[in-house]
């Protein structure tokens, strides 16, 4: 079977996907990191009337000439405004949030004013119409669409929502992603560690990145190299009406990698297998029932790669998320030399150094798909793609920032 590009993978993965999952409408302190499901507009004006942006005067711009002598007639402060008009050679102490006072147009700072805090005060700098006014509506209007469906609501978008009167958003349900490792050789950290024994750490991770991309990650734990167990595991997932099944190894040719008859036992549509990068080549995709199931390979960071790849894009697609399927790469540039690359797009483990002033990207000399110290050290992922020609330093090149 020829290796599916990662493209033609990521198109296929996302275009498997069923639709967004349901919307919930949350109260705002439990929003953060959720995804709106609907457009939401302004309840109200934002700030609802003028104000002052200083602790200062409020007075008319005629008035607030240098030497210029003004009566203070009274006092605004923001919550409780003052109720009169100001004429002419009059003035009111304002402060900053405050209304600003009928008949006035512009605030003097209180650092160009003499005799602060008495009944008269005396300008010491001109300050024009509209100086350190913010009008009414400044930051929004009542009814303005501000907040799009589909986008993440982090701290901004929720002091926004707040701010446009909202107590609650319509958010979208976090898809339950089932994760499942696979292998006989597995212990979990803490358990002894027999003779030919590893310590499975995959889970661990899959379950970050499915958090961190909005899902919730559901642990099925290790399932033994034969089909009942299997089997038992992949009911559960099914039970568990999770919206995607990770599993975990197994993927590959070996005589006990067992997953992907095991899914296609159970009823799962294959839609490809095996990919063009490494690592990660042995990935695996397909559609069981309403759930789509990703068979991710085994080693380590394989696993993760794959999981940046494709679970994180995945996940943002069933959020209703825009544009999941767009490259994650961004530009930079190499610190040294590579060779020309063969047909796998490669995703070499790099950090960030400075070399002939600029900031420039350097991958491991090592990058065997074991070697998880080196993906935990590593800062972004430097793309090869398919064929490319040998590269020198300060070539240009693209990456995935992976913090
Ligand atoms: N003849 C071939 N052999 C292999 C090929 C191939 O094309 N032809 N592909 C290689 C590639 S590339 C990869 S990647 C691996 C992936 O194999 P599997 O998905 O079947 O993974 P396993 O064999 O189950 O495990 C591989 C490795 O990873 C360790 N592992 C597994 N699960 C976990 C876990 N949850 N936590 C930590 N470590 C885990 C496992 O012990 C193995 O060491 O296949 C190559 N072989
Ligand atoms: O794809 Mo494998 O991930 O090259 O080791």
């Amino acid at each position: 079977m020829s290796l599916t590009p990662v493209a033609v993978a990521l198109r296929a993965l996302l275009d498997s996907v069923p639709g967004t999952t349901g919307a919930e409408t949350l109260p705002l302190a439990r929003c953060a990191g959720r995804v709106l499901a609907a457009d939401v507009a302004a309840l109200r004006t934002q700030p609802p009337f003028a104000n002052s942006a200083m602790d200062g005067y409020a007075a008319r711009a005629d008035d607030l000439q240098p030497g210029k002598e003004l009566r203070v007639i009274g006092e605004s402060a923001a919550g409780r405004g003052f109720s009169g008009a100001v004429a002419p050679g009059e003035t009111v102490r304002i402060f900053t949030g405050a209304p600003l006072p009928e008949g006035t147009d512009a605030i003097l700072i209180q650092e160009h004013a003499e005799g602060v805090d008495g009944p008269v005060i005396r300008v010491t700098k001109a300050a024009g119409r509209g100086q350190f006014v913010r009008a009414a509506g400044l930051d929004f209007g009542s009814g303005e669409i501000l907040l799009a469906a589909g986008r993440r609501l982090d701290s901004a978008a929720l002091g926004l929502a707040a701010a446009m009167g909202h107590p609650e958003l319509p958010v979208r349900r976090k898809p339950v992603v089932a994760i499942l490792a696979t292998g006989d050789e597995l212990v979990l950290p803490g358990e002894p560690v027999g003779p030919d024994q590893i310590v499975a750490s995959n889970s661990y991770a899959l379950a970050a990145l499915v958090e961190q991309a909005g899902g919730t990650a559901l642990d099925l734990g290790i399932a033994r190299d034969n089909h009942p167990d299997l089997a038992a595991r992949i009911e559960a997932a099914k039970a568990a009406n999770a919206d995607v099944l990770i599993t975990l190894g197994g993927a590959s040719v070996g005589a006990h990698d067992l997953v992907q008859a095991a899914l296609k036992a159970q009823g799962m549509d294959l839609g490809f297998w095996k990919i063009a990068m490494r690592p990660g080549k042995p990935m695996m995709m397909g559609r069981l029932g309403p759930m789509v199931a990703l068979g991710l390979p085994g080693n380590p960071v394989s696993s993760i790669v794959c999981g940046h790849l494709f679970v994180t894009p995945l996940i943002e697609a069933l959020l209703g998320m825009a544009e999941p399927e767009r490259d994650r790469g961004e530009p930079a540039v190499l610190a040294v030399d590579l060779p020309a690359n063969d047909e796998r797009q490669d995703y070499l483990r790099s950090t960030f150094v400075t070399e002939a002033g600029e900031r420039r990207v350097k991958p491991f000399p090592k990058q065997d798909s074991s070697m998880l110290a080196n993906l935990a050290r590593a800062e972004a992922l430097v793309i090869r793609p398919v064929f490319a020609e040998p590269a020198k330093a300060g070539d240009p090149c693209r990456i995935i920032r992976l913090r």
